[in-house]
């Protein structure tokens, strides 16, 4: 039996485990697969864990439908995908001679290559007897906003009573609020995770369900060198559907003109192509330039609008193409996952 090493977001008990189980799961269950997950400490971990084959494919949170996009993924995808001397040296070319040598497209050695719709429910998970008394909270900052609703009712927004720290994951948060020692720091001490964390590290939950909405879903990414395996078994052959999206990033060429970003959308338009979101991250190598991520619904025409993309822009690179998940068609209709 073969063994699928996948890297995520640790320790046990975050939602990207949780994103890591939902895809390779099912690879166990059909004993197709053994499963082994390997929590990484940040998400850039995640990153160097499938560049240097420590893993077979990684899980990145990307999206959040109450609080869009986790930046932090964003930028190290541009990190990871742009290399930063040879935007630098194209860019002086481009200052210099108005015009920058025409490269192809590129394609990295790992890609996006799954995605993954995962329903997060926050619990307030604490010791602490009364609500009133907490002074410290614990979890991820992809959290906080996800649940303004509560800690206002509690008014734990007052950030002179109470103090927010950042951790680099939920089921961190957790883990730190089940090693305090004394009971004053018990007492007044909380995080913010999943049911699962609580569970893992023994810290009850006070409070379920506190996110704002109902609906709250994040959407991971699945990186990968290779496809995912087909699964022998039909457990999981409804989970993709027949639809495929690749997902892009370039810098405008054009920078200081009318009309250059407005020209790059015309191409997918001509093709027929439908862009399902279009994302601006600081470009880092030049103050102002951005580097855009766009999304774009696989059709027939896009190796040859990409081609003519790749004229308007530097550093055009396909970071993935992958099968849509029908979670996504399923959150159109019912609002959830
Ligand atoms: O910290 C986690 O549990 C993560 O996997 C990152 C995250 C945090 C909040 C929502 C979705 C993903």
């Amino acid at each position: 039996m073969t063994s699928i090493k996948v890297a995520y977001l640790g320790p046990p008990g975050t939602y990207s485990h949780q994103a890591a189980r939902q895809q390779f799961e099912p690879y166990a269950l059909s004993d197709d697969a053994s499963v082994i997950y390997l929590p990484q400490p940040s998400i850039n971990s995640c990153f160097k864990a499938i560049s240097k084959d420590e893993c077979d494919y990684s899980i990145i949170p990307f999206e959040n439908s109450s609080n869009g996009q986790v930046v932090l993924s964003y930028d190290l995808f541009r990190d990871w995908f742009i290399k930063e001397d040879q935007l630098r040296l194209k860019l002086r070319e481009l200052e210099q001679s108005g015009s920058s040598q025409a490269s192809s497209v590129k394609t990295p050695d790992f890609q996006v290559i799954g995605e993954q719709f995962v329903a997060i429910h926050h619990n307030f998970i604490t010791f602490a007897s009364d609500i009133s008394k907490i002074k410290t909270i614990y979890s991820h900052p992809q959290v906080w906003s996800q649940c303004n609703k509560f800690l206002h009712k509690h008014e734990l927004d007052n950030n002179i009573k109470v103090q927010k720290i950042d951790t680099s994951s939920t089921s961190k948060a957790v883990e730190i609020v089940a090693s305090l020692q004394t009971d004053e720091e018990r007492q007044t001490t909380a995080a913010m995770a999943s049911l699962t964390a609580s569970e893992i590290h023994g810290v009850p939950v006070k409070v379920s369900q506190i996110e704002d909405f109902k609906g709250n879903t994040t959407r991971f990414l699945v990186l990968g060198k290779k496809p995912l395996p087909d699964l022998r078994h039909s457990f999981d052959s409804n989970s993709v559907s027949d639809k495929r999206m690749t997902l892009l990033t370039f810098i405008i060429k054009d920078n200081d003109n009318f009309g250059s970003l407005c020209n790059i959308l015309q191409v997918f338009k001509k093709f027929n192509l439908n862009l399902q979101s279009i994302t601006t991250r600081p470009s880092i190598v030049s103050p102002w330039r951005y580097v855009f991520f766009v999304e774009v619904w696989e059709g027939e025409g896009l190796p040859e609008a990409l081609s003519e993309v790749e004229e308007l822009v530097l550093d055009l690179t396909v970071i993935g193409s992958f099968a849509r998940s029908k979670k996504f068609f399923q959150m159109i209709e019912t609002g959830f996952p």
